[in-house]
């Protein structure tokens, strides 16, 4: 079992968002370096770290630079933030950055800064070399995706210390005008290493139509702020908005099975949907199955968009099935926003966000199934049995399979949802003995009629 984190979620954590002692800072970052650690970054004022360059950042002669993408509290305006960070993303990917690339990209979280905006997120980009190439093309991809007032580029350099260790590190904040090559200087700022946070500072953001839809409404205004530029989203609207709001459960038992990629759903919901003569359904739908590849194509909000609405849809069909017979469902509300949760908090399985906090909790209108199970199995006998099954994973699997870190994170967040929680399951025994314990556990907190 992965250890629970000592924290429990309060309001005095969420106001624990504090700039470092001495004077207020011009901004607050976060970035997350190779290994999932996290450096937290003061640009401006007295310099948290008693002024010392932040842990890992990058020793001279070396260069960093970071830009972020500015976003706003309406739904539109973070749909449109969300899928220019993308765009950047995928440039990013390339030449002359990406793997084998001379310049290493890694996620940055601007936090705090002068305005006191939402967090924005962007990219730290480290050059070992010091090579005009990556600042040159840095440049222009700033002035490709990025709008005029937001073509901001800080480049960061540490002078070398006499004695040959690092100096002081200093951030020159560059506008870049329309003409390449034509910049202008804003100013320069000391960065130094700050305290972390009680909380991750992308914890409070999380329920606020970031990445975890706590209403139908709030995923439903996200996807419209697609239309004009995704057409799968009417398709998918459509079909939602042509199911029963708040729809109710039947007097059966309402049973999901939860877990990783290859912990053994399919071979569980099977055999369940045999024994208990139940119906099987899956979250998302096959009715959505052809638009899947779009959405999960896009940035993180329209991902999770989809996927919440689809939990909507499936609400609808347990709703109705619940009446005539028992219901099991492969993956539901869980999945989406342990998913979400672990790809949006940077760093380590301690960054999540402690436990009772909000985003664990169940939207109030969806659909409540009687009892969740959470099949869980060692990283090892997962990876035995994912290749066993040959066959292509998502993109997101194949990534789990090399982060463990992240599929740790996954996990963990299933562990720590409440109302109705995940039960944990060991299914690493066989699989008659894993159906055995499951149906002990159905029988003992299910009701039949
Ligand atoms: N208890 C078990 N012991 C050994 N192998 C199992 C067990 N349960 C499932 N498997 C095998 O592991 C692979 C993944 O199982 P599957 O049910 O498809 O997982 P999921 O639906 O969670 O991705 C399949 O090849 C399946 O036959
Ligand atoms: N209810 C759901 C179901 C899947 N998902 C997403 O879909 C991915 C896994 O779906 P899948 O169909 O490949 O899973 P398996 O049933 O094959 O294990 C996860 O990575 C989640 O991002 C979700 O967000 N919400």
């Amino acid at each position: 079992m992965l250890p629970r984190g000592p924290r429990a979620f309060s309001q005095a954590a969420a106001t624990a968002l504090r700039p470092p002692s001495g004077s207020a800072p011009e901004r607050l970052c976060v970035a997350e370096l190779p290994g999932s650690e996290l450096a937290y970054f003061a640009e401006g004022g007295g310099g948290g770290d008693g002024g010392r360059p932040p842990r890992g950042f990058l020793p001279p002669p070396g260069r960093c630079f970071s830009f972020c993408v500015p976003s706003g509290p309406s739904a539109g305006e973070r749909v449109r933030a969300a899928r220019l960070h993308r765009r950047a993303e995928q440039r990013l990917s390339r030449e002359p950055f990406g793997p084998g690339g001379a310049a290493e990209v890694l996620p940055l979280l601007a936090y705090a800064g002068p305005s006191g905006s939402r967090p924005e997120k962007g990219f730290l980009v480290r050059d070992r070399r010091r090579l005009p190439e990556t600042e040159r093309a840095l440049e222009d991809l700033v002035r490709l995706i990025l709008p005029p007032p937001a073509r901001l580029l800080s480049v960061y350099e540490a002078a070398a210390a006499e004695d040959g260790g690092g100096g002081p590190l200093w951030r020159s904040l560059w506008r870049l005008q329309g003409a390449p090559e034509s910049k202008v200087l804003l100013g320069r700022a000391r960065v130094a290493g700050a305290a972390e946070p009680a909380l991750h500072p992308a914890a409070p953001h999380l329920l606020d139509g970031a990445a975890v839809f706590a209403s139908f409404e709030a995923a439903r205004a996200s996807l419209r702020e697609c239309l004009s530029v995704i057409p799968e989203a009417k398709a998918v609207l459509d079909l939602v908005d042509g199911c029963p709001v708040h729809a109710k459960k039947g007097d059966f038992p309402v049973i999901v099975i939860e877990g990783l990629d290859a912990t053994g759903k399919t071979t569980v919901t099977h055999a369940l949907k045999d024994s208990l003569n139940a119906v099987l359904l899956r979250s998302p739908p096959p009715c959505v199955s052809q638009w899947r590849k779009v959405f999960d194509d896009e940035p993180t909000l329209i991902r999770r968009a989809f996927y919440a609405l689809t939990n909507y849809i499936v609400a609808s069909e347990i709703a109705e099935q619940s009446t005539k017979s028992p219901v099991i469902v492969d993956r539901f509300w869980h999945s989406t926003a342990a998913y979400a949760i672990a790809t949006e908090i940077s760093g380590k399985i301690q960054h999540l966000p402690p436990v009772h906090h909000p985003v664990y909790r169940w939207p109030g209108d969806l659909l409540k199934p009687d009892l969740v199970l959470l099949l869980t199995v060692s990283p090892e006998e997962r990876i035995r049995r994912l290749q066993g099954r040959g066959i292509e994973k998502t993109r997101e699997e194949a990534e789990l399979e090399a982060n463990n870190i992240f599929r740790q994170k996954v996990e963990e967040s299933y562990l720590r949802m409440e109302n109705p929680a995940c039960q944990p399951v060991d299914a690493s025994p066989s699989r008659e003995e894993v159906l055995k314990t499951v149906h002990h556990l159905i029988k003992k907190q299910c009701h039949f009629p």
